[in-house]
């Protein structure tokens, strides 16, 4: 089972909105219906739109009602998205931005059984604060076996023979093959895949040199390969063996310019994505003699047109894109994606999640209730918000004793966003949207840590959020600059508000909070309490902070209903009272 933790409120998306409001300057308004009631049954339901393992779909069954419809058109499987919490795909279904938007706020999860998420609008997913999973171990073996198949069968003209044998003919030779013992490989990607298929081409007795940017040297080393440029690779490569994601910057990676700078008679093999290489300038170069052969699992367009050229070439190997397609890997990578899939519906983090940070077990368990505390801050703090200038900028500082590297802030810094945005607005925010909706509604967050002396047994002290150019319905929550600030703590495992502005204050962050500023004088506490009492607001909390005896005051009361609007004036009415405000966490 992926690491996790149970943290639902970093996932779920099971919320309705409340109104809209001007406090936010809003550039783009998504409106999502939420769909609360999203099972039927209590169970949650999973749409699977490919061939899944059996193993995975009996373990998907225990958890959720599980929906197998295979070839859908885009309409029906946008028509059948919003029943579905979670969808779980292979390299064949377009999970584009329509597949979200149809969803209407349903889907949860989008599980890719396999590594390639390419076929999946990752910025739509995020957008939408749909989570997706991947799983990217469990057919690098079988994908690296083919891609070695391939080079072998390319080598040896097998394909060709066996079509010519079975036509009844007997052609010797024609299929005479090159051999591979001591020719060199580029391995294009020193990934999962391409490290295998180098360590299994060693054993071959190629030489095999690598070009990633990205992987370590010593890793390269370590099985006998040669981390070389890019240039050097194709230039002096007899094979080239593709293994790499399709990006921007692989798109159409191997073109007529690079084809041009390569061995003339190279052979190359293709088990990543087909779009790495530019179709038409392969069958130029195929033509041409540049490229003696190809054998390709993957193309730009799946299943290619039925007289594609590059499949009816006579020098090239085609297969249908089984690079993944073993028992084996099939049975895993069910597995891998149903666990994965399940975890994050249970609201906790998958270490395969491929739009959301990835915070270790540890971690989140240190961090739970400084999570809880961070989007109460967020909360209160954007409640005390009024006119029209719209949030903006806002500062998130954490004190802490731990070394900056020490603490890794991504879940609180999206908790902040979660509680500032979500009490006035019509989106839901979870880890994976919060940074996005941020940016979209032009909120601009920094965060700051503040080292602190002593043991760095809690891994926070407190946690203050400030909104700068603002004003405020409640003026004594402003600082001494004139932001409202709020300052929290968790004290023996609960979220406690301390601060609010320059006045210390003491209350549990649970149920509600009146913040009342008054004359310091006796008999305040008595006065509000009996008024709440007779109402029968129940009184969680009273504490009060003064700036000097007999000066101002003020006193946070936490309540566990919310007082009705007559009993919330009679609090304003007490003389002392200079001014007071509810807020809901
Ligand atoms: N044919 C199949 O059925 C099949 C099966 C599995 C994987 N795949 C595909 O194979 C590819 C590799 O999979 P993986 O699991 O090894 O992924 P991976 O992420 O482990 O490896 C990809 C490697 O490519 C490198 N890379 C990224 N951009 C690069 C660039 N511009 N130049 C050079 N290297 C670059 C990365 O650093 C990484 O090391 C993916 O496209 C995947 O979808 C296909
Ligand atoms: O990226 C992958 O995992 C492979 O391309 C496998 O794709 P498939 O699941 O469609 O076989």
């Amino acid at each position: 089972m992926a690491t996790s933790l149970n943290l639902s409120s970093i996932f779920s998306s099971s919320r309705l909105v409340t109104t809209p409001s001007s406090v936010f300057p809003i550039r783009q308004r998504r409106r999502i219906i939420l769909v609360t009631s999203s099972s039927s049954g209590g169970k949650p339901t999973i749409l699977v739109t490919e061939k899944l393992g059996q193993a995975g779909i009996d373990l998907l069954k225990k958890y959720a009602n599980v929906d197998c419809s295979y070839d859908l058109s885009l309409e029906e499987l946008c028509t059948k998205i919003s029943l579905c919490d979670a969808l779980i795909v292979r390299s064949g279904t377009k999970v584009g931005r329509d597949v979200f938007e149809s969803s209407r706020g349903r889907l949860k999860v989008v599980g890719r059984a396999g590594v390639g998420i390419d076929n999946v609008d990752l910025a739509a997913a995020t957008e939408y604060g749909c989570l997706v999973v991947n799983a990217p171990t469990a057919n690098t073996v079988a994908a690296a076996e083919h891609g070695i198949a391939l080079l072998t069968a390319m080598a040896r003209n097998i394909a060709q023979a066996d079509a010519s044998i079975k036509a009844g003919k007997w052609t010797r030779n024609k299929y005479v093959g090159v051999s591979l013992v001591g020719k060199t490989l580029a391995v294009l990607g020193f990934g999962k895949v391409g490290s295998e298929v180098a360590r299994r081409a060693r054993g071959l007795g190629m030489h095999v040199i690598t070009h990633d940017p990205y992987a370590p040297a010593d890793r390269a080393r370590a099985i006998g390969v040669e981390l070389v440029s890019f240039e050097v690779a194709i230039s002096t490569a007899d094979f080239i063996s593709l293994h790499l994601p399709l990006t921007a910057a692989t798109s159409k990676m191997m073109n007529d310019v690079t084809f041009s700078m390569m061995k003339k008679g190279v052979r190359i093999v293709n088990v990543a994505r087909g779009g790495v290489i530019d179709e038409e300038a392969l069958l130029r170069a195929l033509d041409s003699g540049i490229v003696a052969q190809a054998a390709l699992d993957v193309f730009t367009v799946e299943p290619p047109v039925k007289d594609n050229k590059l499949v009816l070439h006579e020098s090239v190997t085609a297969t249908p894109h089984l690079g993944a397609s073993t028992m084996e890997a099939q049975e895993g990578v069910a597995i891998e994606v149903a666990e994965a899939v399940i975890g994050a519906l249970r609201g906790e983090l998958a270490a395969t999640a491929v739009n959301a940070p990835m915070v270790p077990l540890e971690v989140l368990r240190e961090l739970k209730p400084y999570v809880v505390l961070a989007e109460k801050l967020g909360r209160l703090a954007v409640q005390l918000v009024t006119g029209g200038s719209g949030v903006n900028a806002v500062k998130v500082t954490y004190a802490s004793s731990r070394a900056p590297d020490d603490l890794d802030t991504r879940l609180l810094r999206a908790m902040v966003i979660k509680g500032l945005i979500e009490p006035i607005s019509s989106v839901f925010i979870n880890l994976v949207n919060s940074d996005y909706i941020a940016k979209q509604r032009g909120v601009k967050i920094s965060e700051e840590r503040m080292v602190l002396d002593g043991s760095p047994e809690n891994p926070i002290e407190y946690i203050t959020v400030r909104i700068a150019n603002v004003e405020s319905r409640f003026a004594s929550a402003l600082s001494e600059s004139g932001e409202i600030k709020v300052e929290g703590r968790v004290k023996q495992g609960i979220p406690s508000l301390t601060k609010v502005g320059l006045f210390g204050v003491d209350v549990s962050l649970e149920g509600s909070v009146i913040l009342c500023r008054q004359v310091d004088q006796p008999g305040m506490i008595g006065k509000v309490a009996s008024i709440l009492g007779d109402e029968n607001v129940n009184v969680s909390f009273m504490s009060v902070g003064r700036i000097a005896p007999g000066k101002q005051a003020v006193m946070a009361i936490g309540v566990d209903e919310q007082p009705s609007k007559e009993t919330l004036k009679k609090i304003g009415d007490i003389p002392a009272i200079e001014e007071f405000v509810f807020l809901k966490l």
